[in-house]
This record gives structure tokens, C-alpha cells and sequence, in this order.
């Protein structure tokens, strides 16, 4: 059974004395909590205090910005470490550090939730979900919680939406989404918006057929559940001549909200199975950004950024919700560098979703143009993998960039973007019949082929776009290493972000790129950075954990080119927290 535990059970090591008779603490850490706790109540969600990062994104709009300054460009080089935790988990630690008024909310792999005070780093409850023991995991990682009221809301590995009391850690309620014997899962956080807490589920290499779902928040039932993939006489059901019981389209990175139209952008996963001939059509709405109202989960428009994917180019990364400048207006802009190597800006409205421009950012060899008025791509077939057959496509199958997010800052109006550059792949087609609960791919997945483009000194990219002119201002690279680096930016005209094979954790001027602070942690930083303020000091956190694709990516390159990549990134999960540090606490006196 579920269980929530207090600081001195759950895998971590017991203080020494009882919390209550620590020194300075008058009451048992989740009393503390709970004396704390601030409700999160649908204004703070639209409108979030500058020192709170109250959800995935901090805001609906998924800019991954913060507007603290009190670290900038002049001071961070006095960045030090202020406290850090270890999870005792292995894999990858993808979560943001989620901060409610000074009390933070991670969650680990195997869907553990873990709160600690912000400033102190005190663990404050622990909840650990006892998972069943014949869970297979694809992607063993959690992506973080979602806060509503008094509660937070996790969704997990083996496809259960949970309910937990903020303040303690106590289980409300845990409704099953989906059967996780069918290969059904789930990473993402949830989003709440419209009075619902959202969800998406993933499976896509096991032949799911996606959905979002809308879940009352008090009583944990389902309000609504509406299929990424069109049932018969639903319009875009067409667009399958067969499988759509099987298609894919899953969803695994949490939508963005406009609170102003009252609409959800969430983006959408692969077709399934992988080759596209094997489920001839495009496939609707698969590889799309599709918008829903949270109220009934009706869906009020969609683009799809290529059909019949045929390359697992998932865009399950959630459009950027920015004002563009473009033609001398104001454009309400969704902006997504697609893992198809593309850069698309669409314009959202009551009426839906408009195509506005679409420009590579990374080597793309598969789509021979871009039909100017839809946005719909022209394919090279040569380069579009089918069954029987081995065909080889740039960029890879993790695409221009996988589902670490871009950030946007509205001081420098600029979009950074942790891209793979130079890396192709090769995918052979193989016929396969669906198995429930078994992978579905129709193609050996211990045989993709990585390959680094022939004279090519790079991989890992992060860009920095002036979207309005669709230019590229400026661009680090990292040699030899892939980039798997959720990106934060900051009033401060920082742009934080890990993601390298060196386990370095940096940070970069925004206006120039320059690296300006570097930190080693113990592993890769695969964590969404977040930063927030408690007592006038600002905080910049971000887990530290190495796994799930960011490896076998790496393991793919120690197969290409053993020179260069080494298989081993050390794994285990830190959070890490750093300020200035004339800030950090002040040390013990020695006597
Ligand atoms: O199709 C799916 O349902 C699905 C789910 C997930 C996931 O839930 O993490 C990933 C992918 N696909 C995927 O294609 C992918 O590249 C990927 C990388 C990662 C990761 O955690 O690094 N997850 C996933």
C-alpha cells in the first residue's frame, strides 16, 4: 500500500535525535509545514509571486522564467552551494524544484515526493509509493508535482493519479488512470487549470492510444477523458485508414494554459508503431500541439507539425505561450522547437490554431519544404523509414531536441533552446503484431543506430533565438557531449542549465552566451532548474541525476564512437540549492 512517512523512515537515514528535540525546533517538521503552508488558489497559479515557483513552468504561459535579479550577471560568479539533499534513487531526476512559500516540493523516480523547508534543506515528510513488481519501465523518471489548494497531485509509473496533503504528506486519494499492464504510464506533471488537475499518459512504444484527462480535484473523479487519436465519427478520424486503437499520440510533458481563452496547449507523442506505412494516413493527432478546454475537455483546435511520423519525433513539449513581434504586430504566438529540427511559431485564437512560420535549427534532412499558408512539411521518402528497410534521417529519433524545455526571457526577448546538433540515426522496419502490454514498435529498439555528422566538432547546442526575425543571435557548443539540459532564465539576464556528460550545472549570459559560473554536482543534470526567495535571499535549485535517455543516448554514442563517449556518467540523485555567498547561512563558531 501507498505510504507517507515522517523524516525518520522512507530509505533516508534517521537524525540522530527526534526532530521535536533538535535544537531550535519547537515542533515536529510536517507541524511546521503545516503552520506554513500558503493555499494555491487558481489567482496565484495565474499571476505567482516573483519568489514562488508554484508549478512545472513556474507560469501557464511555460516561459520558464523567474524575475528574481538578486543574482545577475555581476555577482554570480559568488554562487556557492547552500544545502543539498540526496534522494537515495537512482535513475533520472527530471523534476523542478517546486516552492510554496519557503517549502519545496521534488519528486524522484518510482514517483516519490519528497518535501523539504527551502532555506534549511530539513526533510519534512517523504511519500513512497509501493509499486508493483511486475512494472517494466521505459522511462523510469517523474517530471514533478502539481499544487492546488492544500494539496498536491503526482502522477505515476504505474498510471495512478494521487492526491497527497501539502502540508503532511498523507495520502487523499489515488484514482487509476490507465492499466499499466497494457504498457500504460505516466511521468508528467500534472497541470492544473480551470478547476481540473490534468493529466497525460505515456506508452507510445507499447502501442497506447493517447488521451488527456481532466480529474476533479476534491473527490479524484474522472470529469472527462478526451482520446489524442479520433474515434469513429469524430472529426480526423479519417485521417487513419488503420490502427487508431493503437496509435500512439501519448502525452508525457505537462501543457501550457491561456487563461484568457480558458484554453490547455498540449503537445502530442509519436505515431505508433514507429513506421508510418505500417498506419498509412496522417495520423491525426499525433506529432501536434492540440488545445482544450480544461472545463470539458473539448478539443478548439490543433496543428500537427508533421504527419505519419515515422521517425519517433514525439512533440509532446507544450508550446511556449509568448507575444511575438512579427510584420509590425503583436502576434499571440505558440512557440515549439519541435524534435522534427524545426522552430514553428503558430497563432492561437477562439478559433484556433494558425500556422505562422516554421525555420530548421538544427541539420534536417527529411523535409524537402514547407507548404507556406498550412505549415504542412514535404518529405524526402528516401529519408522516411519503412518496414523492411533500413533508412538513415537527420536528426536522430531524440530529434533537434528531446523533451528537456526552452526557456524564454521577456527582458531579452530571447528563446534559448538545448539542441542536438550533428546527430543522425538509422532505423530498420520490422514487421510486428500487437501484443498488449509488450513494445510495439515495429523496429529492433537495441538497434538504433546513432551517428555525429562527418567532420562535425559538437552535439550538445544551446541556442538563443530572436524569434521575431526568426535569427539565431547567439549559440554555445559542447564538444563531445549530447545535451539533455532543461533551461531556466532569470531577471538577473541569466540562463541556467546542466544537461551535459560532465555533470556540470551553468551559467550563461543571456545577451551573449558567455559561461559565466560552473558548478560540478555528483551527477548529470537532467533536473528542471527553478528559483525562488525566502527571507531576501534568492535561490537557484535544480536535481541532479543522470538517466533514462539522456544514457541510452550515451551508450548509443559509446557505440559509434568509443573515443569520444564514455558509457559512464555517474548515477544517484541530488538536489542541489545555491546562493550568493555572503548569503548562506552563517557557519558555527568554533570555540
Ligand atoms: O511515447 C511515449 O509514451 C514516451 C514516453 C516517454 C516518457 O514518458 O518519459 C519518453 C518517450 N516516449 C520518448 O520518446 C523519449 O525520447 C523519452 C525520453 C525520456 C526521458 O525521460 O529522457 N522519456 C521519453
Amino acid at each position: 500500500q501507498p505510504q507517507s512517512t515522517g523524516p525518520s523512515a522512507g530509505g533516508v537515514a534517521p537524525p540522530s535525535t527526534p526532530p521535536s528535540q533538535q535544537p531550535g525546533t519547537q515542533a515536529p517538521r510536517a507541524e511546521q509545514a503545516e503552520r506554513r503552508f500558503t493555499p494555491v488558489t487558481d489567482q496565484r497559479l495565474r499571476n505567482p509571486e516573483p519568489r514562488n515557483w508554484l508549478m512545472y513552468r513556474r507560469t501557464y504561459d511555460g516561459q520558464g522564467y523567474s524575475p528574481l535579479d538578486q543574482i545577475n550577471t555581476n555577482n554570480v560568479q559568488d554562487l556557492v552551494p547552500a544545502w543539498s539533499f540526496s534522494t537515495g534513487v537512482n535513475e533520472g531526476h527530471q523534476a523542478p524544484p517546486i516552492v510554496n512559500d519557503g517549502i519545496m516540493y521534488i519528486t524522484t523516480p518510482q514517483a516519490q515526493v519528497i518535501a523539504l523547508d527551502a532555506k534549511t534543506g530539513d526533510l519534512l515528510w517523504r511519500y513512497k509509493r509501493q509499486l508493483p513488481e511486475d512494472l517494466t519501465q521505459l522511462h523510469p523518471t517523474n517530471r514533478g508535482v502539481a499544487l492546488y489548494g492544500d494539496r498536491l497531485f503526482v502522477a505515476t509509473v504505474d498510471c495512478f493519479l494521487v492526491a497527497l496533503d501539502a502540508k503532511t504528506g498523507k495520502e487523499i486519494w489515488a484514482e487509476q488512470v490507465e492499466d499499466y499492464q497494457k504498457g500504460h504510464y505516466m511521468t508528467l506533471a500534472p497541470l492544473v487549470a480551470g478547476g481540473k488537475v490534468m493529466v497525460g499518459g505515456s506508452g507510445g512504444e507499447y502501442g497506447v492510444r493517447g488521451y488527456v484527462a481532466g480529474y476533479d480535484p476534491d473527490s479524484g473523479k474522472q470529469a472527462w477523458r478526451t482520446f489524442m487519436i479520433p474515434g469513429p465519427g469524430e472529426p480526423g478520424h479519417e485521417t487513419w485508414q488503420k490502427g487508431w486503437e493503437t496509435g500512439g499520440g501519448s502525452i508525457w510533458i505537462t501543457g501550457h494554459y491561456d487563461p484568457e481563452l480558458n484554453l490547455a496547449y498540449w503537445g502530442t507523442g509519436n505515431a505508433a508503431p514507429w513506421m508510418g506505412d505500417a498506419r498509412p494516413g496522417d495520423n491525426l493527432y499525433t506529432t501536434s500541439v492540440v488545445a482544450l478546454n480544461p472545463n470539458d475537455g473539448k478539443i478548439r483546435g490543433h496543428h500537427q507539425y508533421h504527419h505519419n511520423d515515422s521517425w519517433d519525433w514525439d512533440e509532446v513539449s507544450a508550446p511556449l505561450l509568448i507575444d511575438v513581434q512579427r510584420d509590425g504586430r503583436t502576434i499571440k504566438a505558440l512557440v515549439h522547437p519541435g524534435r522534427n529540427g524545426y522552430l514553428w511559431t503558430l497563432e492561437r485564437g477562439q478559433e484556433g490554431i494558425r500556422f505562422v512560420s516554421g525555420v530548421p535549427y538544427v541539420n534536417q534532412d527529411v523535409f524537402t519544404g514547407i507548404d507556406p499558408k498550412t505549415g504542412r512539411p514535404s518529405y524526402n521518402e528516401a529519408r522516411k523509414p519503412r518496414l523492411d528497410a533500413k533508412v538513415d534521417f537527420c536528426p536522430s529519433l531524440w530529434g533537434g531536441k528531446d523533451w528537456p524545455p526552452a526557456a524564454y526571457s521577456p527582458r531579452t526577448r530571447l528563446l534559448f533552446v538545448p539542441a542536438n546538433e550533428n546527430l543522425c540515426g538509422a532505423l530498420t522496419g520490422i514487421r510486428m503484431d500487437y501484443v498488449p502490454g509488450q513494445l510495439f514498435l515495429t523496429a529492433g529498439i537495441e538497434d538504433i543506430a546513432l551517428s555525429v555528422r562527418p567532420g562535425a566538432t559538437h552535439i550538445g547546442e544551446l541556442q538563443a533565438w530572436d524569434i521575431a526575425n526568426n535569427r539565431k543571435v547567439w549559440s554555445h557548443k559542447f564538444e563531445k557531449s549530447q545535451l539533455w539540459g532543461p533551461v531556466m532564465a532569470t531577471g538577473g539576464d541569466l540562463v541556467f542549465m546542466g544537461g551535459t556528460n560532465d555533470r556540470y550545472f551553468r551559467a550563461f549570459d543571456a545577451k551573449d552566451g558567455r559561461v559565466l559560473w560552473q558548478v560540478r554536482t555528483n551527477s548529470g543534470v537532467t533536473g528542471v532548474p527553478s528559483s525562488y526567495e525566502v527571507d531576501g535571499t534568492q535561490y537557484i535549485a535544480v536535481q541532479s541525476g543522470w538517466g533514462v535517455d539522456a544514457q541510452r543516448m550515451q551508450d548509443a554514442l559509446a557505440n559509434a564512437d568509443p573515443a569520444n563517449y564514455k558509457r559512464d556518467v555517474p548515477q544517484g540523485g541530488v538536489v542541489w540549492v545555491y546562493a550568493l555567498r555572503q548569503r548562506t547561512q552563517p557557519q558555527p563558531q568554533r570555540r
